[in-house]
């Protein structure tokens, strides 16, 4: 539609053409005047309503292009590992899935619609200003190759600045969302000038780039303006003198200069199209580095079914796992623990020795570098990732809820209905405060649950990791935030609830290890002792360091 906008606007010049040779400079008849100016309000309606159709019609497919490859990436990032989030930011997603997206979607609808209408135009426009008078035809043709050539430049300059601008864009949204996310730190130590002042140099940097961004576009938009001028000036001195002599028609003069003027505007707009485009393509190639991201944590082709658990319970055991972050040095080294069925097995070991890093290797969070972890004598990476995390549930230390109600919190690895589920594993987390809150269960916390206390936002993330009904369930120090009564309270009700199940808590507390059925302690990199607190107290030199080094952490600060 927007093609056959365009080539009836080419059909208004011949009209005029035959208007000039015809009625005009012959017989002067008025029924050909009225025929032209009939053809003419035809022709400029029938292009009004493809105009109306194109703009009409092109939204939907646009939106749906962009929304589609939106939830491609937001079911492409949720599915990376956990190492990938590690090392992009989260601005940079963010500004990839929403205004680079936009600007995709803008290109489609309009810039790649109006590139390929204008390409037709221009040829097409040519091709009859060449019939109508090859010689001015020529002379128009030959102003092409400087515009190719600064054409050219252009896109060399400005690809690179489009990035530039992209990039930085990102850089910034991360700048907003830590400042967000650390807002209570940033006030707390009268840090909010020194945020602004980092925020605003980031701000200048991009300012500065659009600002590079528009000189190069309006330089090139210049020279695509005057040099289409500057061949029309010079046709019409060529023009004047072919048509005095005779040797093209005034009628042809008239339409080629009409034709000329419809063809210099898509040319006019050549930059605007090509920065577009630049733009656009930037765009996708921000969206392309996340999506060709492949995930280093996949299933398996074809998937092993988790076996039915024991007994007493699932047996979990780590075989030879040795593990390093890719952008640092080994954290593991060759470490054999086997997690006993329904058993309580404590991980201790000094501040960075590898405690949550083992831990996450469970769920496949990272994949041993080395070694295995098997599940009931399956190597998690055998399992499909969904059965093997239905199997098995973490509450880590630093509790993260969503904004959402405290059911959906709660429910959130279990049936969201489940309505005695939850108001058992509130309970089992001691997590009575629930009852107090406005609307109970129905209450929304804030973003991240920041309305709670830590110790609060502990307990309903333990109560969600309990609601997960687990085989094997892992807790990361969840308990840290509660006072020692508390926690004893809360452990006591979770060996009640958790019969059978397997557990691995790191614990911080000499507290928290007492109430443990077995210990391991993490060494170096590797475990060296495992076996029941007294056993290790008398035989475990580390065991007493660390335990010693546990207890000086002072619980409450007395000045
Ligand atoms: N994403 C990461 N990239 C690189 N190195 C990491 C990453 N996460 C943790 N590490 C490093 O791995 C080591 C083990 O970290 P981990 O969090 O497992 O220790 P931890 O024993 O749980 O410590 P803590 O008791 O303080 O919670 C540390 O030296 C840490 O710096």
């Amino acid at each position: 539609m927007a093609l056959g906008a365009s080539l009836l606007s080419l059909v208004l010049p011949q009209v005029l053409a035959w208007l000039v040779n015809g009625p005009l400079l012959t017989d002067g008849s008025r029924a050909g005047v009225v025929g032209a100016a009939a053809v003419v309000l035809v022709v400029g309606l029938l292009e009004a309503f493809l105009v109306w159709c194109r703009r009409a019609f092109i939204a939907t497919p646009g939106t749906n292009v962009e929304q589609d490859m939106r939830v491609s990436m937001f079911r492409h990032v949720l599915d990376l590992p956990v190492e990938f989030h590690d090392r992009w930011s989260g601005g940079q997603l963010l500004s990839r899935s929403m205004a680079d997206l936009g600007s995709i979607r803008r290109w489609l609808v309009f810039g790649l619609v109006m590139m390929l209408v204008s390409a037709a135009t221009v040829v097409v426009g040519v091709a009859l200003m060449i019939a109508t008078s090859w010689q001015l035809g020529l002379v128009y043709v030959a102003g092409a190759v400087p515009m190719m050539w600064l054409s050219f430049r252009f896109r060399e300059d400005y690809k690179v600045v489009a990035r530039r601008a992209r990039d930085q864009a990102g850089d910034l949204a991360t700048a907003v969302e830590e400042s967000v996310h650390g807002i209570r730190v940033l006030k707390a130590f009268g840090r909010a000038q020194d945020a602004l002042d980092d925020f605003s140099r980031q701000a200048d940097a991009l300012r500065d780039t659009e600002v590079h961004k528009a000189r190069t576009l309006s330089r090139v938009t210049f020279a695509l303006g005057a040099i289409p001028e500057a061949i029309l000036a010079v046709s019409l001195a060529i023009g004047v003198p072919l048509a005095a002599h005779g040797h093209i028609s005034v009628g042809a003069l008239v339409a080629f200069f009409a034709t000329a003027t419809i063809v210099n505007r898509p040319v006019e707009r050549l930059g605007q199209f090509l920065a577009m485009t630049l733009d656009a393509r930037a765009a996708t190639d921000r969206y392309v580095q996340v999506m060709d991201t492949v995930s280093a944590v996949q299933d398996p082709a074809e998937p092993v079914a988790l076996p039915a658990a024991g007994p007493a319970g699932t047996r979990v055991e780590l075989a030879g796992v040795t593990f390093a972050h890719p952008t640092g040095a080994e954290v593991l080294t060759g470490v054999d623990l086997v997690l006993e069925p329904g058993l309580t097995t404590a991980l201790v070991g000094l501040t960075g020795s590898g405690k949550s890093t083992l831990l996450q290797l469970v769920p496949r969070l990272y994949d041993a570098t080395a070694g295995a972890v098997l599940v009931d004598g399956v190597d998690v990476r055998d399992l499909a990732r969904s059965d093997l995390r239905g199997a098995v549930a973490v509450a880590f230390e630093d509790p993260i809820l969503f904004s959402a109600s405290v059911r959906d919190n709660v429910l959130l690895g279990a049936d969201p209905d489940d309505e005695e589920l939850l108001h058992l594993a509130l309970d089992v987390a001691s997590a009575h405060f629930v009852a107090d809150l406005p609307r109970g269960v129905d209450t929304v916390i804030g973003e991240e649950g920041l309305s709670l206390s830590g110790g609060q936002r502990q307990r309903i993330a333990l109560a969600r990791a309990v609601a997960a009904r687990p085989r094997v369930l892992l807790l990361d120090d969840p308990l840290s935030a509660l006072d020692v009564s508390t926690e004893a309270a809360v452990t006591a009700r979770l060996r009640e609830v958790l019969v059978g199940t397997t557990t691995l808590v790191v614990a911080h507390r000499p507290s928290t290890v007492a109430l443990a059925d077995r210990v391991a302690v993490l060494e170096d990199g590797r475990i060296t002792g495992v076996g029941t607190h007294a056993d290790l107290l008398v035989n475990h030199p580390h065991y007493r360091y660390v335990l010693t080094a546990l207890a000086a952490e002072p619980q409450v600060v007395t000045l």
